[in-house]
């Protein structure tokens, strides 16, 4: 038995472990969010295990804690009023839980990379966008500035950025919300990190858009071998994406399986809810 939650007690588990060693692993993870006069326990024993090359979805209705636990990942929540309350969140032999702050840092961008659903919360307005993809590279790997525009305007056009010399100029504002995220997807990879953190990529995007995304972003992982951790809601985008799907309900891990396995035959409750909500699903 992997970490992963088995489906549900008593039921054959059809999923076999990864076969290799996860990349990343969270293990009973508890995030609660201190209010005033409450507290939110929004993640409560998560456990995941990511293996190289893998895209594992996250899914679960609004508030089920796919965020807290994805932001947990580079101890992302606020805190306060976050406190993470237990577990350990381990790469590489480290719990990113507990290492200093500097470390993080290095891991975050270079190893373990974040993309949104909204570029703007990581593209900064007033700056170029080309120089914003630039300095990741001369942030985490040392790049003189032209090495570092080089290797900028190759990761535009990887993304399909079309004209990049042009694009690279220019600030945020002035692109379509598909270019954005194309720019936000190269900011995020082109470190090269082993793991690549996906929460609601598409889902501000209008269909056709979103699908070059989807694409896009299932062709980078393909080409590079990352590690996806996708957070979504559409379970559209887990049929087309995904190997794995952990389903989230009030904060825990309902089951865990391959995709295939999870989406004909639901084990849990919760589960077939969410699918019978789901109006029509093509499965690769
Ligand atoms: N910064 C915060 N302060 C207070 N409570 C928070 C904060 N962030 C999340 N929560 C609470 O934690 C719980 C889990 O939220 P989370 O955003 O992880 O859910 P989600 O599954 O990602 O939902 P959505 O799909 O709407 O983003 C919710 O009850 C939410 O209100």
């Amino acid at each position: 038995m992997t970490s992963d939650q088995p489906r549900t007690a008593g039921a054959p588990v059809t999923a076999g472990p990864p076969t290799t060693e996860p990349v990343l692993e969270i293990d009973g993870l508890n995030v609660d969010f201190r209010l005033d006069t409450t507290t939110v326990h929004a993640v409560r024993g998560v456990s995941l295990r990511l293996a190289q090359g893998e895209t594992l979805a996250v899914v679960g209705e609004s508030g089920s804690g796919k965020t807290a636990t994805a932001l947990s990942v580079l101890r992302l929540n606020p805190q306060p009023p976050c406190v993470y309350a237990g577990g350990r969140i381990l790469f590489e032999g480290r719990d990113l839980l507990t290492v200093p702050d500097k470390e993080l840092g290095r891991i975050r961008g270079s190893d373990i990379a974040m993309v949104f659903q909204d570029p703007m919360t990581s593209l900064d307005p007033l700056r170029r966008v080309g120089v914003q993809v630039a300095e990741v590279l001369r942030h985490h790997q040392g790049l003189s500035r032209a090495a570092a525009r080089a290797a900028a305007l190759e990761a535009l056009d990887e993304v399909g950025v079309p004209d990049p010399e042009r694009r690279f100029r220019q600030y945020p504002h002035e692109l379509s919300g598909g270019l954005r995220q194309r720019v936000m997807i190269a900011g995020a990879l082109v470190g090269r990190p082993r793991v690549l953190i996906a929460d609601e990529p598409t889902t501000a995007l209008d269909v056709t858009v979103q699908r070059q995304i989807l694409d896009l972003l299932v062709s980078l992982q393909q080409r590079h071998g990352m590690a996806v951790l996708l957070i979504t809601h559409d379970l559209g985008v887990v049929a087309e994406t995904a190997d794995r799907v952990a389903v989230m309900h009030q904060g825990r891990v309902v089951e865990t399986g391959d995709v295939l396995d999870v989406f004909e035959r639901p084990a849990d409750d919760y589960t077939r809810r969410l699918l019978a909500a789901t109006p029509r699903l093509e499965l690769a």
